[in-house]
């Protein structure tokens, strides 16, 4: 396929950094496409018809549409990488694992995460806020324990679990929640933090925390 690669994303957005990031660390070229959703433009009537949802990330090859950060993942290396590839592999239970991992992430990780920046955003009460975090940290002490089992969260080897993962890990330390009983998800972030488009994710957790009405961390 020839067709060019369009993103649509912001940059502040957890799940659009880890398809931005999949980009860079695959070397491919892609057109990125800002969707401000703070300014709602993930809700215009051109967006919807890239992303009936109206969620960032989305993207567009050709006519090709498709949404949801692991999907499009999926899709990058399947469509980019056609001899196979460690990050997501071939292998039918290899693979299986990473699926198992991108699920666990969309499903407990992720959410919980996102309930903590809506309980900011929204102003909820202290109370809330600190429900919220709380509930954070048994899906923090089963990441441990994933860690403990092998050195990325699938295998051996960094794959699209690991780079879906690494936004949100990096936000939960942006926002100051205390990881210091998880050394071994704190090792495993710094050797994330090596990857291409760190830069990339350093810059979208200065939007996120500006949006929190956060400082960063100096
Ligand atoms: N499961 C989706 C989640 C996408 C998502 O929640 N995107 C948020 C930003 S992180 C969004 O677009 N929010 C705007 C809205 O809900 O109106 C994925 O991984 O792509």
């Amino acid at each position: 396929m020839t067709d060019k690669l369009n993103i649509y994303c912001f940059i502040g957005s957890l799940p659009s950094r880890a398809v931005i990031i999949l980009t860079k660390v695959l070397d491919i070229p892609v057109e990125l496409n800002a969707v401000n959703i703070l300014k709602g433009e993930q809700n215009s009537y051109w967006y919807k018809k890239i992303n009936p949802v109206m969620k960032v990330p989305a993207l567009a090859h050709g006519y090709f549409t498709l949404s949801e950060s692991r999907a499009i993942m999926a899709y990058l290396v399947d469509t980019k990488m056609p001899g196979g590839c460690g990050l997501y592999p071939k292998d039918p239970r290899k693979r299986a694992k990473v699926d198992e991992r991108l699920f666990f992430d969309a499903t407990t990780f992720f959410p919980k995460v996102s309930s903590i920046l809506q309980a900011y955003m929204k102003n909820k009460s202290e109370c809330d806020r600190k429900q919220a975090i709380e509930d954070l940290m048994p899906v923090l002490k089963t990441m441990e324990e994933f860690l403990s089992e092998t050195e990325y969260f699938a295998c051996n080897e960094m794959t699209i679990a690991d780079i879906s993962m690494f936004p949100t890990v990096t936000t939960v330390y942006d926002i100051g929640i205390d990881l210091s009983k998880f050394p071994k998800l704190i090792s495993w972030c710094q050797k994330m933090q090596k990857i291409p488009g760190n830069d990339i994710n350093e810059a979208g957790g200065k939007v996120l925390l500006e949006a929190l009405g956060m400082k960063p961390k100096l």
